[in-house]
């Protein structure tokens, strides 16, 4: 696209709202869009720049060393990552910012901090290092570097994967099996979907292939009682209804009133009649104590830094901080041990995780199993095998965008014993 001085002052004007990163960078943009009037070439570059900046930043700010202004980044991501040249950028360009981009354009990568070749954040970098290499955290940051693709699910209780992927691909759309879920389908290019009759439908949801995963861990039966402890919007929830082919119950709870208001409409879609969702005020809530030892299947997936999710969104690991996740652990353990007691004996918990910081993973579910002697730790990896999904993982489901091609997600996966006695619950 053509960079003009109204463009690049677009970029600029987004980028000034956006870096201070008081609000989730994409809400930001938004609210952008709604009080510009501009075209869609230009919000398409303005989009594509604010989110290429946000991904490479560590590198931009070096690249300008003191004066990491909005204009001298987006001049350092284009020059950079954005695929233009020097010629192109020139009648744009002020006194001695040609040669300093020329500089730009030669820095060694190699030569470069960890942090910042990784685009992590030291603190990040640190909580790894105990449990990972450096080259796999390189290979982890770089691989959160570039935009996640566009994954779906196949809606089980109207249609098959692959009467999806006939209909996308006699429509000339780029649509592949997802290698691991058997019911996922992976497009090479977004298409805005939200007008195609299988959305429309229900035959299909937008949702990563990890994500999918957690569902074949919990595996639910059609007549069980389910409850998926934090709902939000449904992503995983309305997978699970499928799952029991829209029998049994399914409890949809969460704390957020907007989250389940939004779970509403993809309901609707779904087909799903055995889901009940309920808001609730925290973990401990007495609307959930009627449910205690009646549940056969409990899904957690605990709030969580969501560093896991960095490549839709890049200005995640820069809004978290060790205080932050400090904060989650200490909600995603007392809401793991809540959720337990909603288990019958024998009944089966997954807890999950869109982050790959041990400290939010590993950790709570090591304190969980050694305060709560009734529960053992079923291996994950055999859940897998069992449903066909080639999958290295053992003890705990541990996705990484550099090994899978997924989200980060963390999941395992806990058995309250049979024997269990009535006063343990
Ligand atoms: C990772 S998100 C869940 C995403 C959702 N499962 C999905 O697949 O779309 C975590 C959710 O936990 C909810 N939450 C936070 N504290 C909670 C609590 N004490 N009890 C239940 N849910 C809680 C949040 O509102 C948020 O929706």
């Amino acid at each position: 696209m053509l960079l003009t001085e109204y463009r690049l002052d677009l970029v600029i004007r987004a980028l000034r709202s956006i870096l201070p990163l008081e609000h989730p960078a994409d809400a930001t943009l938004r609210h952008f869009f709604q009080h510009e009037r501009i075209g869609s070439k230009e919000r398409a570059l303005v989009a594509e720049t604010i989110f290429g900046v946000l991904r490479h930043r560590l590198f931009l700010e070096q690249a300008c060393a003191q004066e990491a202004t909005p204009r001298r980044m987006t001049l350092a991501y284009w020059i950079r990552f954005g695929g233009y040249n020097l010629r192109e950028l020139e009648p744009l360009l002020m006194h001695g910012e040609s040669s300093w981009l020329g500089q730009v354009k030669a820095i060694s990568l190699a030569t470069l901090p960890l942090p910042v070749q990784a685009e992590l954040p030291e603190w990040v970098i640190e909580q790894l290092q105990p449990t990972m290499s450096d080259e796999m955290i390189l290979a982890l940051g770089r691989s959160m570097q570039s935009p996640a693709p566009l994954d779906l699910r196949v809606n089980t209780l109207l249609a098959t994967r692959d009467e999806v992927l006939q209909t996308f691909q006699s429509e000339g759309m780029d649509a592949l099996p997802t290698p691991y879920s058997p019911i996922g389908i992976r497009l090479k290019n977004k298409p805005a979907l939200a007008g195609h009759p299988l959305f429309l439908s229900g035959k299909i949801e937008v949702q990563d292939e990890g994500s999918q995963l957690l569902g074949y861990l919990l595996a639910p039966k059609r007549s069980d009682m389910v409850v998926d402890f934090c709902a939000g919007a449904g992503g995983k929830t309305l997978m699970l209804g499928a799952m029991m082919q829209s029998q049994g119950r399914l409890y949809a709870l969460d704390v957020s009133e907007k989250r389940l208001a939004n779970l509403k409409p993809r309901l609707k879609r779904s087909g799903l009649s055995n889901l009940h969702p309920q808001l609730i005020s925290h973990e401990n809530d007495s609307r959930i104590k009627r449910l205690y030892g009646k549940i056969d299947r409990v899904l957690v997936d605990a709030p969580c830094s969501g560093l896991g999710t960095s490549r839709r969104n890049p200005d995640i690991k820069f809004r978290q901080s060790p205080e932050s996740v400090t904060g989650y652990t200490r909600m995603q353990a007392s809401i793991l041990a809540s959720a337990s007691k909603l288990l019958k004996p024998g009944g089966r918990l997954v807890y999950a995780t869109c982050s790959f910081l041990p400290q939010e993973n590993h950790a709570i579910i090591d304190a969980f199993l050694t305060e709560h002697p009734a529960f053992i730790q079923r291996p994950a990896g055999e859940i897998l095998a069992q449903n066909k999904i080639p999958m290295e993982s053992k003890t705990f489901l541990q996705l990484l965008p550099s090994l899978h091609g997924t989200d980060a997600f963390f999941a395992a996966v806990l058995e309250r014993v049979k024997t269990t006695s009535p006063q343990e619950i």
